[in-house]
C-alpha cells in the first residue's frame, strides 16, 4: 500500500492554545478518510500544516515519503477545497472564469468543458459565481480543484448550509472520484452519518487523535459513536 501522507508528532501551538497535540497517522493511496472533530478541535490548523499554510509545527508531515519542508512539489498533487467562500452577488467571475482559475497551463482550457460536465454546472458555465446557490458554489470550487488532475483532494467541511439534493450530488460524486477515479480523499465533517456512509477511514480529532482507523471499527464501538455524537451535537447547538 503507497503511503499518501504520513503525519508524525504533529503539535501545533498557538500563543493561547494547543491546537494540535502529537497527532499521528497515515492516509494510504486510495483511502477515503473522514476527520471528525467539533468547532475548534484543530481539523483547519491540521489542513493549514497540511498544505504548507501554517509552517510553525513541531513535528513531521511527508507527502508520498518526502518532507514538506523539504519541497513543495507535492502541492501539485493536491486539490484543495476551503471552507465554503462568500461572494458578493455582483462579483464580476462566471462558474468557467472560477473553474480556469484552477487550470496550471493555459493549453489545458479544453479541460474545463468535460469538467463542468462532471459537476453537472455546465449549464450553468456563463453565470455569475454570486448568483449560484451554495450547493452549485460547492461543486465550483471542486471542479476548480480537479481540474489539474490532483492526486488528493482535500476538502474542509464543505456541507455546511447547502440544500439536500446538492449534499445527495455532492456525496455521489465524492464516491465516483474516489473509487472510479482512485483519488485519495480527506474530508474533514461534522456529520457522522454522512462519514458513515462515505468514508472507509475515520480520524477523529479533538486536539490529539482519539481514534484513527478503518470506519467499520468506529461505526462498530458504540462508546466511542455516542461519545462523538454528543460532542457534535453540542457544537451544533452551539453554532445556531
Ligand atoms: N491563527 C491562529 N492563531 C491563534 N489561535 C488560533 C489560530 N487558528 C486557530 N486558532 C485556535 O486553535 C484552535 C483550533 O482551531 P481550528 O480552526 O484549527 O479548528 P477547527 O477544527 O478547524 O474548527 P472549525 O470547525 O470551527 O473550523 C481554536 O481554539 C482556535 O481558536
Amino acid at each position: 500500500m503507497l503511503k499518501i501522507v504520513e503525519i508524525e508528532n504533529l503539535t501545533v501551538q498557538y500563543p493561547d492554545v494547543k491546537a494540535l497535540d502529537d497527532v499521528s497517522f497515515e492516509v494510504n493511496q486510495g483511502d477515503f478518510l473522514g476527520i471528525i472533530g467539533p468547532n475548534g478541535a484543530g481539523k483547519s490548523t491540521l489542513f493549514d500544516s497540511m498544505l504548507g499554510l501554517n509552517t510553525k509545527y513541531k513535528g513531521t508531515i511527508k507527502f508520498f515519503g518526502e518532507d514538506i519542508r523539504k519541497s513543495k512539489n507535492y502541492l501539485k498533487e493536491i486539490g484543495y477545497v476551503p471552507q465554503k467562500p462568500i461572494f458578493e452577488k455582483n462579483f464580476p467571475v462566471t462558474v468557467t472564469d472560477v473553474v480556469r482559475m484552477g487550470l496550471r497551463n493555459e493549453s489545458d482550457e479544453n479541460k474545463i468543458d468535460k469538467i463542468l460536465q462532471q459537476l453537472w454546472i455546465h449549464e450553468l458555465r456563463d453565470r455569475r459565481i454570486g448568483d449560484l446557490s451554495g450547493g452549485q458554489q460547492q461543486r465550483v470550487f471542486i471542479a476548480k480543484a480537479l481540474i489539474s488532475n490532483p492526486k488528493i483532494l482535500i476538502l474542509d467541511e464543505p456541507v455546511t448550509g447547502i440544500d439536500q439534493q446538492s449534499i445527495d450530488l455532492f456525496f455521489s460524486i465524492l464516491r465516483e472520484l474516489n473509487s472510479k477515479q482512485k483519488i485519495t480523499i480527506i474530508w474533514s465533517s461534522h456529520d457522522l452519518d454522512a462519514v458513515n456512509k462515505l468514508a472507509n477511514h475515520v480520524a477523529c480529532l479533538n486536539r490529539t487523535l482519539f481514534f484513527h482507523g478503518e470506519s467499520e471499527k468506529f461505526f462498530s464501538n458504540d462508546e466511542l459513536v455516542k461519545q462523538y455524537s454528543e460532542a457534535s451535537m453540542q457544537e451544533h447547538m452551539h453554532h445556531h
